[in-house]
């Protein structure tokens, strides 16, 4: 890990930037109201790294395949409703020797992001779900995304958890991936009592676009 994500790490520790921020925050660069931690989650190479810079930088970054060790983030604000939410989106390693760190990482996911990211494996969905309850905090927003990959639209029903195919290549349904997820946790922080749940599923379901078999 470099010296800029350790000494980041570091002071979320010490004021508590890692769970939610509800003052309004500033700095030169960076202006949001709430921020969340998202964790994207998944086996090697599924397309981790290349979906967090196609969100960040709108760019596709092909060639040749390096591993992410250890971990990475990279923050991104977006608007939902009149809100500046800042997203920080830490890429883990999927390599099985890095587990030990990603897992210290979870947990003070109480209500951020475990992002999933699969192939069309269902034994690598059980095995990242089983992950996810066993370090992160209850009521932690969970999304399978399925990047590159087309033939499982059936998982959502199965494991209860919104579902939508990605591509890191052309782009589709990246953005709407993050949108979703800063708009459930937002949500769950602005709701009043008398206003409706936010739906992550009908507002997936109304936005995503279909992904073509081809040049995903
Ligand atoms: N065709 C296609 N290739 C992709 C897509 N996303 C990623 N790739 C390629 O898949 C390979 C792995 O992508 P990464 O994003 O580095 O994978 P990762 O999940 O971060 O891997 P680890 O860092 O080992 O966990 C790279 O060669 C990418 O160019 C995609 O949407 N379509």
């Amino acid at each position: 890990m470099s010296a800029r994500k350790t000494s980041l790490t570091d002071k979320q520790t010490k004021n508590g930037t890692s769970k939610y921020v509800l003052e309004r925050c500033a700095s030169i660069n960076e202006y949001y109201d709430i921020a969340f931690k998202v964790m994207l989650l998944g086996d090697s190479s599924v397309g981790k790294t290349c979906v967090l810079v196609r969100f960040k930088d709108g760019a596709f970054l092909g060639g040749n395949f390096i591993a992410t060790v250890g971990i990475d983030f990279r923050n991104k604000v977006v608007d939902v409703d009149n809100l500046k939410v800042k997203l920080q989106i830490w890429d883990t390693a999927g390599q099985e020797r890095f587990r030990s760190v990603t897992h210290a990482y979870y947990r003070d996911a109480q209500g951020n992001l475990c992002f999933l990211y699969f192939t069309s494996s269902c034994f690598c969905v059980c095995a990242w779900l089983t992950e996810i309850h066993e370090y992160a905090q209850k009521d932690v927003v969970i999304m399978l995304l399925g990047n590159k990959v087309s033939k499982a639209s059936f998982l959502h029903y199965e494991y209860g958890v919104p579902f939508m195919e990605t591509s890191a290549k052309t782009g589709v349904n990246v953005e709407l991936a993050f949108l979703a997820i800063a708009k459930e946790l937002k949500h769950r922080v602005t709701q009043q009592p008398n206003e409706p749940k936010f739906q992550i599923h009908d507002y997936i379901e109304s936005q995503k676009q279909k992904s073509g078999c081809c040049g995903l």
